[in-house]
Order: C-alpha cells, then structure tokens, then sequence
C-alpha cells in the first residue's frame, strides 16, 4: 500500500533531521515540503510571526487547534519555559499518528499532549479532564469554518481570560472570512492582522492574533 504524503514526511525527518533537536525537525520539515512535496505547515515566514507571538505570550498552558503532522506543536513548544505545556488538537487518526511520532521524534513530548478527536468535543472537556484553568494562547489552525464556533466555544467555557492570545492561522487563504468579522467587530476583542504568504508559496495569506480583554 503506497505511503501517504504525511508519512513521506515523517520518514525524511527520521532520516535527516537530529533526534532530540526541534529545530532541526522544524528545518528538515520546511525543506521537504519547499523542495520536494508541498503541505500545509504553517512554514518558516509565517512560523517566525508564530514564535515572536508566543514569545510575547510566554504562555504556562497554550492550545492548538489543528496539530496536521505535528510541525506547529514543535515550533511552539521549543519556545515554552520548564513547567509549560501545549495542548494539540487533531481530528484524523492517520494525522495524529504522524504529529506523535514527530513529536517523540524532537523530543518535546514532555511538553506536548496530543488530544485526538473534533475539537467541538474536547474544548468542553479541557478544564476537568485536562486541568486547564484559562489559556495563555491559542494557536488556530485547523478547518477554517471551526474558528468562528470554536472562538465562542472557548469563551462559553471559561478558558479565555484578560490577555489570552489567540492566533489564527490562513486569514487570507483559504481564508476565514467569518472569523475575521466576528473578532474584529467584537468589543471582547482586540486585533492585529500580520501579512505573510502561503506556506512554501508566493500566494498572498495573513495571520490574524486577537487579544481576549475580558
Ligand atoms: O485545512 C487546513 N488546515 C486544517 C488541517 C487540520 N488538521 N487538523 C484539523 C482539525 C483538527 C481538529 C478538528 N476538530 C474539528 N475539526 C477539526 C479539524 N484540521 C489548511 C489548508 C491549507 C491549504 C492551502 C492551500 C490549498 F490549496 C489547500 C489547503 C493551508 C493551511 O495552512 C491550512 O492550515
Ligand atoms: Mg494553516
């Protein structure tokens, strides 16, 4: 049975990148998917705008929605500080199979946990079954349509408090139309849009982060 892309990749970075070193993983990734086969990373011009807002953040507890093969989770939690951790979201099984063996793979598993199912479903579980009191940051970047839902799903469940960051991936395209409205004419919300391309491409895109006041 022919291997998937997502597979294609994992096995290069087993056999390129340094094991232990999220960096490298981080590296190897953007050249497969710049040289050899394209994938929707958030990429290095976007990841740049990613770090410099988790910086900004420091967050102790952060979420993604959206893990794909796990390049984001490694990007944002070589960036964490001792005792902070990432929650990743993923809905497809063959998807989160990857992202945990690239997880393990950068040796940031100790700072990741991987949650497999439809977000819908875990965002109301996160603070009893996954202790998490608020959210620092939140990385979106999953199917576009969910940010919108999933944006009042965590303000419905308390997991948003005065600064949480949230960054939204893919404003321009695929896009996100209806997030952008909600965030921008919402007053629980303060926005700033980053300019960027498509990952691996020149194709225009966007990143957008709104900061939660309260
Ligand atoms: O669809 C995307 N990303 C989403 C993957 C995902 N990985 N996991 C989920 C999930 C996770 C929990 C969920 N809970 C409920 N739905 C869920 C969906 N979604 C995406 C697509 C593109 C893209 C650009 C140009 C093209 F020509 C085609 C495609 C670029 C990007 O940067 C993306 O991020
Ligand atoms: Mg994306």
């Amino acid at each position: 049975m022919n291997q998937s892309k997502e597979q294609r990749i994992l096995n290069f970075v087993l056999q390129n990148a340094v094991r232990g070193d999220p960096c490298s993983v981080v590296d190897t990734i953007d050249k497969y998917c710049s040289q050899k086969e394209w994938a929707m990373n958030v990429g290095d011009e976007k990841g740049k705008i990613l770090d410099k807002t988790v910086q900004e953040a420091n967050p102790s507890v952060a979420l993604e929605l959206g893990t794909y093969c796990g390049y984001s989770a490694v990007r944002i939690s070589r960036l964490l500080k001792a005792g902070s951790r990432l929650l990743t979201v993923e809905f497809n099984p063959e998807f989160a199979a990857i992202a945990k063996q690239m997880i393990e793979f950068a040796g940031v598993q100790d700072k990741v946990k991987l949650l497999e199912g439809p977000s819908e479903e875990i965002i109301p579980q996160l603070k009893k079954k996954y202790e998490v009191d608020t959210l620092d940051f939140v990385f979106l970047d999953h199917w576009k349509d969910r940010y919108t839902p999933d944006t009042i799903l965590l303000q419905e469940c308390n997991l948003l408090r005065k600064g949480s960051v949230l960054l939204a991936d893919n404003i321009i395209f695929p896009g996100a139309p209806d997030f952008l409205n909600y965030v921008r004419k919402s007053p629980h919300f303060q926005c700033t849009n980053y300019p960027s391309h498509l990952e691996y491409m020149q194709v225009e895109d966007a990143m957008e982060k709104a900061v939660f006041l309260g």
